[in-house]
């Protein structure tokens, strides 16, 4: 396996009485695909939550390219390289394409208030710089042609690229993808799995998968880990993990959706 880009050691998060998270162990190495799969509430969206910095876990210890995540917020982890997408899509609906991926970029950017409010030329010289990365962002996956329209015009699968090419405007080294394929099609499924593998490829980053569609996480990730009541149950390839008799009975009595 690659050097751990991001390493989670008896990771615990209590919520009350809750243990949603229970001493997970796991890793992402540089540039590799991983997949994250489990029951419904089996704590898949709190372990990207603890990895993002919006919760702190109870115990155990996360890593991020060689450095402790203990007490960073979420948009230091972000400058850091960590990077979402979100079961929901948020995308700024009122704004353009072209802006939903431009607010990214500046989010990431020091850019000094005095420039800002004179608009000077400092200012306006990295407005410009940022437009056109935004634009050939937007070009790599096709969405430039939207850039004027509003971002809650696109159609259904359109909005989820727009959202993962928002996510990638931070220049991340991880992204985390929650339930991407969540209300699409056979067809933009597909579509789904080869952009996510063009990107993995196209930007060398590594990419941790949260999906409920097997098809999906089983045609792309290199390595699966399932979580069951917060627990993990399994970790393998794609044929070890669908031949895992822990595996095939956690899923027991839930709809997997094999949509296949
Ligand atoms: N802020 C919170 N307060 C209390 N309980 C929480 C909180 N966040 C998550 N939980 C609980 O933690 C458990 C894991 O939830 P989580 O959303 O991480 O599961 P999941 O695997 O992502 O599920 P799904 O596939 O349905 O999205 C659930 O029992 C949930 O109710």
């Amino acid at each position: 396996m690659s050097a751990p880009l991001l390493e989670l050691e008896k990771v615990t998060i209590k919520f009350g009485g809750i243990t949603a998270v229970c001493d997970l162990d796991m890793r992402v190495g540089e540039r590799e695909l991983i997949g994250l799969i489990g029951p419904n509430g089996a704590g898949k969206t709190t372990a990207f939550n603890m990895i993002t910095g919006v919760y702190q876990p109870t115990s155990g210890s996360i890593q991020f390219a060689g450095k402790s995540t203990k007490g960073v917020k979420p948009h230091v982890l972000s400058l850091r390289g960590i990077s979402r997408t979100f079961q929901n899509i948020r995308l700024f609906s009122q704004m353009t394409v072209l802006d939903n991926v431009r607010t990214a970029m500046q989010g990431n950017r020091a850019q000094r208030v005095r420039d800002a409010l004179i608009r000077g030329k400092v200012f306006r010289e990295v407005e410009s710089r940022v437009e056109q990365e935004a634009m050939d962002l937007l070009k790599i996956f096709h969405l430039d042609r939207f850039h004027d329209s509003m971002g809650k015009s696109l159609p259904y699968g359109d909005q989820r690229r727009l959202e993962i090419v928002r996510a990638l405007a931070t220049k991340p080294k991880l992204l985390l993808l929650d339930e991407p394929a969540a209300g699409m099609n056979p067809t933009e499924k597909q579509q789904l799995m080869e952009l996510i593998r063009f990107v993995q490829d196209k930007f060398q980053i590594a990419v941790l998968l949260v999906e409920h569609d097997m098809k999906v996480v089983m045609g792309i990730c290199q390595r699966i880990n399932v979580l069951e009541y917060g627990r993990k149950i399994a970790e393998g390839t794609p044929d070890e993990i669908r031949a895992n008799p822990k595996v095939i009975a956690a899923y027991l009595g839930e709809e997997v959706d094999h949509d296949a």
